[in-house]
């Protein structure tokens, strides 16, 4: 299945016997028809005149969803029926990779996909003696850091359900509220969602805006994702958080990151995600993008994974200034790019996550954040214009960054989140008139009773007075937290908001 998203990625078309298993497949994890038809639509349509999909293409999607012809509910192709039945042929790219490529295919995809050579000749073994599916459940072992896996595997939607069971899948991941902060710590390995650009879009619907009276959503994605297209290893260990196996520990190691990245390729499920997203939410509310600054995410490069001192990367700082420089530019190029690339995709506001500002001093805030937050908000406006796509708000958020409030007022930015440590009226005065506030309850006074939340709210409508707003926590909330507690906090906000303008 990878396979047949990859290519239709990359081709934006798929021939029939690979729409057919693909997209029952799709429809067998929970894809609606309105997401698959938007699914196949936004695809196609990068390469077709949209009335030759609707013409074409829009009935079989409808077909094989039982809603034309005879009407039959369609089941997705089993691993044996895939194996066994219509071969491929020049120009296919359906069937199972085990069975139907050759060894030299199998063997530089095991490769591209970060298999070992040793690993990859324990799959190859199975695979010469005609055991496809063993090969495959040899695959999901090793990618899933399993020693033996506890099921036989018979169907590609059940190695969906098993890997997102072992990696704490999206169903189990704590969410966030509508500024959306940070997640909790998952199972495992929510950063590696390129094969999940799909599901991404399953959770519109399982998402806090179904439980919670939220006015805006945030794409179900990570910073993380930026390091992960210049070519370093993200894995999400369990109540751990990220940790890069093999992180920059000097300017030397920056040889191993790319860093001219094709942000299409290598991000472009998250641009699926967005456009579904947006199709999936029909306007209800609007859909916000992200990015990590570039401080943010040279840090976690370097520091490979949370760390409480930051030292590693500010050590980088004082002694190797320009490759800090060097490094920080070319995360900022794929911001940019990024961020451009989300708007495009449906993005109708983007935020810029400076998590570790507070970590800096005044000087090197200016000089390794500022300069790169302020880049981004000028050349992001200046792509947006120039590609006919709208000048969404842009928000900026530095997280910690007391001393930076006047500079962020200035940066170019629309919107400025605060943390929970500001005093609303004295930032309100910091960042000076023309700028929207967002924040800033702390999200651990979520942990206290209810009748608490309701006055603390009522403190912070009243902080932040009647100049533009947007009500939101201070930063991400916990796994540990009440979802009623939330609710309450998001009800007191517009009932008390509302009695005050
Ligand atoms: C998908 C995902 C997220 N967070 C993490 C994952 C991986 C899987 C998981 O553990 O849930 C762990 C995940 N990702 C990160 C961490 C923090 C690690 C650390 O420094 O200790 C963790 C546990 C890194 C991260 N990630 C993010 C920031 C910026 C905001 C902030 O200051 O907290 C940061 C710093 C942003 C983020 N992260 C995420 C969103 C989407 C909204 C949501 O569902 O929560 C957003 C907006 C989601």
């Amino acid at each position: 299945m990878r396979n047949l998203h990859e290519t239709l990625r990359s081709e934006h078309h798929l021939k029939h016997f690979g729409r057919l298993q693909y997209g029952l497949f799709l429809k067998s994890i929970g894809l609606s028809l309105d997401g698959a038809l938007a699914f196949w639509r936004a695809e196609f349509t990068k390469k077709m005149d949209p009335d030759k999909f609707d013409k074409q293409y829009a009935y079989h999607v409808r077909h094989s969803y039982g809603k034309e012809g005879k009407r039959a509910n369609y089941t997705p192709y089993s691993c044996m029926k895939i194996i066994m039945s219509n071969t491929p042929t020049q120009g296919d790219h359906h069937g199972c990779p085990f069975r139907h490529w050759d060894r030299s295919h199998m063997t530089t995809m095991l490769q591209s996909h970060g298999l070992s050579s040793k690993d990859g000749q324990s799959v190859l073994e199975f695979v010469e003696s005609s055991h496809y599916q063993l090969a495959c459940q040899k695959y999901f072992e090793i990618t899933h850091k399993l020693q033996s896996a506890p099921f036989s595997l018979e169907h590609p939607s059940q190695y969906f359900a098993e890997s997102r069971r072992v990696r704490g899948g999206l169903d189990s991941m704590p969410k966030t509220e509508p500024g959306g902060m940070e997640s909790g710590q998952g199972d495992a390995s929510g950063v590696e969602c390129e094969d999940e650009s799909v599901a991404m879009d399953v959770t519109a619907e399982i998402s806090p805006l179904a439980r919670f009276d939220l006015d805006a959503a945030i794409i179900f994605s990570d910073i993380l994702v930026v390091p992960q297209a210049m070519g370093m290893t993200v894995e999400m260990v369990k109540g751990k958080g990220p940790h890069f196996p093999e992180r920059l520990d000097s300017p030397e190691d920056m040889k191993k990151l790319s860093l001219s990245v094709d942000v299409d390729k290598e991000l472009g499920y998250v641009f699926s995600a967005i456009s579904l997203t947006r199709r999936r939410l029909e306007g209800k509310v609007p859909l916000i993008g992200f990015c990590g600054a570039p401080w943010t995410l040279m840090s976690y490069m370097i520091e490979g994974g949370g760390s409480n001192t930051i030292s590693r990367a500010k050590a980088w700082l004082y002694r190797h200034k320009d490759a800090s420089h060097q490094l920080l530019q070319a995360i900022t190029d794929v911001c940019v790019e990024y961020l451009e690339g989300q708007v495009k995709a449906g993005a109708q506001a983007l935020q810029v996550f400076e998590s570790h500002a507070g970590i800096l001093g005044t000087k090197q805030f200016e000089e390794f954040s500022l300069l790169y937050l302020t880049q981004i908000a000028n050349k992001l406006r200046e792509r947006l214009q120039q590609s006919g796509l709208p000048n969404v708000p842009l928000i900026v958020f530095a997280k910690g960054a007391h001393y930076a409030l006047p500079d962020l007022g200035s940066s170019g930015y629309d919107v400025v989140g605060i943390d929970w440590t500001h005093d609303p009226s004295e930032a309100r005065r910091a960042v000076g008139g023309g700028v929207c506030l967002q924040g800033n309850l702390d999200p651990c006074a979520l942990y206290g009773s209810k009748e608490d939340i309701v006055g603390r709210v009522q403190e912070m409508v009243r902080g932040f007075g009647r100049q533009s707003w947007i009500a939101n926590l201070g930063h991400g909330i916990y796994p540990d937290m009440d979802p009623e507690h939330l609710k309450v906090f998001v009800d007191s906000v517009h009932s008390l908001s509302q009695q005050s303008v």
